[in-house]
């Protein structure tokens, strides 16, 4: 089965690629600028209908989050009318389109766990322009499967994780954000979703396997409280540590506004695809230890 990945060096394409290279079932095109480039519209349909994929997967993204609140125009370019000019081009060549949606679309002012159908509201342009995206997959490929997922980390490209270890280097106390709640998600765990989605739909291809769904680490943890599970993680493979201090938005202020709890209900993915991702400190171990040790990890 072939699957279009956009993007090279991101978190979740590598992923892909690493994890279908050892899946076997799945073969990966993985492309990127300059040939499909989402902010020039014209290289995406032509990319898309010579590749000939039988499922598009959209993991290219501008996810630099405090500089789209100064590039508003070149992150709704790629994050909306990219994205669903790769929809509209993916529907073309009779393929399905997994398009990878964030929690930034939501306020973060619900107490609770935020589900599918529960009201959007982004307070960032980075989540206004996914927003945007998510509506055009949706209205130009019927066979669209948006996969809503948050604080994503990996052994590659840029990421919290991978911050913390980098800060712990060089200092010794590192002040982390203890009042904004979320679900950290390893991109290698998405990769692993990601292959059971394409693999379940394509034999199945029923209508309630498309759709958003929800796919984030299981548990929920603050910014500092990951943080401090990294050092400890970090400490135990004879890594970098430092002293993490809880403190609030307020006292390190941002460009962009982040949700104060953007926790993912996952439950429908776990019953419409008999799928759930693990447990988020057993996949925070395994990347930190990966990092640290430079093994490949399962
Ligand atoms: N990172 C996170 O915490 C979260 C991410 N997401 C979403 O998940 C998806 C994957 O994120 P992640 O892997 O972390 O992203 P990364 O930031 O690691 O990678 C972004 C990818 O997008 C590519 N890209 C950027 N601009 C363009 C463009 N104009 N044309 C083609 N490709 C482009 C980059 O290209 P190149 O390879 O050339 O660098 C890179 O491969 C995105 O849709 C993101 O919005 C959702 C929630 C959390
Ligand atoms: C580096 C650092 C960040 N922070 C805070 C800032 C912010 O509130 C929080 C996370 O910071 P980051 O900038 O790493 O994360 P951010 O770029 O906001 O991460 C987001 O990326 C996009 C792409 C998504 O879709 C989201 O799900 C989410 O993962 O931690 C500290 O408190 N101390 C620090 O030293």
């Amino acid at each position: 089965m072939k699957l279009l990945v956009t993007g090279r060096e991101g978190q979740v394409v590598r992923s892909l690629i690493e994890r279908a290279n050892r899946n076997g079932r799945f073969e990966v095109v993985a492309l990127g600028r300059p040939e499909l480039d989402l902010s020039r519209p014209e290289t995406i349909r032509e990319t898309v209908l010579a590749v000939r994929p039988d499922i598009v997967v959209s993991a290219a993204a501008y996810t630099a989050v405090d500089l789209a609140e100064d590039e508003p125009d070149l992150a709704h370019a790629i994050n909306a009318v990219g994205a669903g000019m790769l929809a509209q081009s993916a529907a073309e060549a009779g393929a399905p389109i997994i398009h990878l949606s964030t929690d930034y679309v939501f306020s973060g002012t619900s107490q609770a766990p935020y589900h599918e159908g529960d009201a959007t509201d982004p307070q960032c342009i980075y989540g206004r322009t996914k927003l945007a995206g998510e509506e055009l997959v949706r209205a130009v490929n019927r066979e669209h499967v948006i996969v809503r997922t948050a604080w994503v980390y990996s052994p590659f490209g840029k990421n919290f994780v991978k911050t913390m270890l980098r800060l712990a280097a060089d200092r010794d106390e590192i002040a982390v954000v203890s009042d904004q709640w979320g679900n950290p998600t390893s991109a290698l765990d998405i990769a692993d979703g990601i292959l059971h989605v394409a693999g379940t739909f394509m034999e199945q291809r029923r209508p309630e396997l498309f759709g958003i769904f929800h796919l984030a680490g299981t548990g929920d943890i603050n910014w500092s409280g990951l943080a401090e599970v990294v050092m400890d993680v970090s400490q135990n493979h004879g890594g970098p540590t430092a002293k993490i201090r809880p403190i609030s938005t307020a006292e390190f202020p941002t460009k962009a506004v982040r949700p104060t709890n953007s926790r993912l209900c996952t439950d429908k993915l776990a019953s419409r695809y008999d799928w759930r991702a693990p447990n988020w400190q057993s996949s925070v171990d395994l990347t930190v230890a990966r990092l640290l040790d430079g093994n490949p990890i399962r």
